[in-house]
């Protein structure tokens, strides 16, 4: 028996059957469960298998929408060129296998190495905080601290960026166990908006868990469909449990559109 609603059922039979379909789907917590070594993290297999029968079809585009760089993410998605891939949460773009953006002027790449260094130093002080290097900022990763040292690993971040000045241009977000600041500012739902022009999309299904995916969700309407992976407030019209049950959704929504590819009306 199938895990996922009856309404979300409903509606993956309904955007099955549009013309332009646009699958966007968000990587960690979503289509792969979270685990301690972000390089580690890898798509639920029925999540890939569903993936991979999509990609077959016409009509039908697949893309990663994620807060990891381009590298990193093609790195542990290991998927075809043709799978469109947003990386740095829209800073970054992948059509066709050729890598856009972030394109800094000299400004943002002086602001960016005082950047690294401010958030390594940071972390360099906290029992495991780790940081991640992006190609227009920097994470601080707090999953493997105990929970005092990442609140205070988190304000002494914040503090060391503030003090490079009001004028840095850096901004930060908040995800699970991780703080970031960026250089650049960029956004899901601005990507989501990129890629489904770039796509002329009929209706878009996007699939988040993270708070930074909820800027994709506002910007559904119509006949998209979007769904929140595991608690937490959203705008998404839709809730599923975990990756597993993304995995099973991802399979539905690859064996209705096989259907539909096998009989055209
Ligand atoms: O937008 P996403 O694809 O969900 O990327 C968000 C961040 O994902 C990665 O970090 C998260 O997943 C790790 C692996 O499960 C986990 O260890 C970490 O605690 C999470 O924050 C990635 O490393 C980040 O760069 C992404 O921004």
């Amino acid at each position: 028996m199938s895990a996922l609603p009856p309404a979300l059922v409903a509606a993956i039979e309904r955007i099955a059957d549009v013309d332009e379909l646009l699958v966007a789907l968000d990587f960690d917590g979503t289509l792969a469960p979270t685990v301690d070594d972000p390089a580690s993290a890898r798509s639920h297999p029925d999540a890939m298998a569903a993936i991979l029968a999509l990609e077959d079809l016409e009509k039908t585009r697949i893309a990663l929408v994620s807060g990891r760089s381009i590298g990193n993410l093609a790195s542990v998605a290991r998927l075809p060129d043709s799978t469109i891939l947003v990386g740095s949460h829209g800073a970054e773009f992948r059509f066709g296998g050729a890598v856009s953006g972030p394109e800094l002027d000299g400004d943002e790449r002086k602001m960016l190495d005082r950047l690294y260094a401010a958030v390594e130093t940071v972390a360099a002080r906290y029992p495991g905080a780790r940081t991640e290097r992006k190609p227009a900022g920097s994470g601080l990763h707090t999953r493997m601290s105990s929970p005092a040292d990442a609140d205070a690993a988190r304000a002494d971040a914040l503090a060391a960026v503030a003090a490079l000045g009001p004028s840095s241009g850096i901004t930060e977000r908040y995800g699970k166990d991780i703080l970031e600041f960026t250089v650049r500012e960029a956004d899901k739902g601005t990507a989501l908006d990129v890629i489904r022009h770039r796509t002329a999309a009929s209706a878009v299904l996007f699939v988040g868990d993270d708070v930074t995916d909820e800027d994709g969700f506002a910007v559904l309407s119509g006949h998209d469909v979007g769904v929140k992976v595991g608690p937490g407030e959203t705008a998404a019209s839709h809730r599923v449990a975990d990756p597993q049950a993304v995995a099973e959704l991802l399979a539905l929504l690859a064996g209705l559109r096989e259907r539909k590819a096998a009989s055209p009306r």
